[in-house]
């Protein structure tokens, strides 16, 4: 007599409220915000800061696999098989036979997609899971104000048909660089995907509109939402529901309160 009781089994994702529509995820963790919030003070310094991004989306990868990966039913036989018929675990496990291609954006997203990758390699079919590469660059005016991205070279390991492909980067800034990079993915690399997810610590309410307007098919999970500059009568408000007068940049592009620049503090390279 088979058990039941894992054959369905239930995962809710803690998220906090907004208007943002369905393919947004802030997903509320009050462990995780602690740590990020470690991540972005000033005293900060490696190895710590590399550290933490790591542990960070070591979690954030998990609940995305959670949320978002199939599973399968299995019946696999314990080590207690030997002693009785009923020593099988009958359930569901998440299925490994799903492709997934996970895509550095240099060069704050090569350490979030190392970490991507290595974990998918211990959940699904490591035949079936890749790791692309983007160098990205925010092209700047006079005034450091942001009026692009460029990517500047790329690896792309072959086609996303029925992927699930992950865009891991710390900071959905201006949504200026996942938006280059979907684009780019959707015009050059065969294949349909199956999903299109962007894994990211923070997003502002200006990455947020620029990728669902331009990309409605991702869906976004991220750790926090920061709009520090947006006028007084937004706080308190539900994220979302005065979207246009909320803002996270500042005039150079970034994130306010943010955590600075991660390209550079990942790397020790203030360029
Ligand atoms: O604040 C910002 C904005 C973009 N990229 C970062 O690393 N930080």
């Amino acid at each position: 007599m088979r058990d039941t009781l894992y054959a369905n089994v239930p995962f809710q994702l803690s998220e906090m409220p907004h208007r943002y529509g369905p393919n947004v995820h802030l997903v509320g963790n009050p462990f995780l915000l602690s740590q990020l919030a470690k991540l972005c003070s000033k005293g900060t310094v490696q190895p710590e800061i590399n550290r933490l991004v790591a542990l960070l989306y070591t979690d954030l990868v998990k609940t995305v696999i959670n949320a978002e990966f199939p599973r399968k039913m299995v019946a696999l036989p314990t080590r207690m098989i030997d002693h009785t018929p009923q020593g099988m675990y009958q359930g569901e496990v998440i299925d490994p036979a799903v492709r997934a291609v996970t895509v550095n954006i240099a060069r704050a997203g090569t350490l979030p997609s190392q970490v991507t990758y290595d974990l998918l390699n211990t959940t699904v079919d490591p035949m079936l899971v890749r790791q692309d590469h983007i160098i990205m660059s925010r092209m700047i005016d006079a005034k450091e104000a942001v009026v692009g991205s460029n990517i500047g070279g790329a690896k792309i390991g072959g086609d996303i048909d029925d992927a699930i492909v992950l865009f891991p980067d710390p900071m959905g800034a201006t949504g200026g660089s996942l938006s280059t990079a979907v684009s780019m993915y959707k015009e050059k690399v065969p294949g349909t995907p199956r999903r299109i997810l962007s894994l990211n610590l923070i997003v502002t309410p200006e990455f947020l509109r620029r990728i669902s307007r331009e990309h409605p098919d991702v869906v976004v999970y991220a750790l926090r939402l920061d709009r520090g500059l947006s006028p007084p009568e937004v706080f308190g408000t539900v994220p979302g529901e005065l979207w246009e007068k909320e803002r996270g940049l500042d005039d150079r592009q970034y994130i306010v309160p943010g955590g600075g620049g991660f390209g550079e503090i990942m790397n020790n390279a203030y360029v």
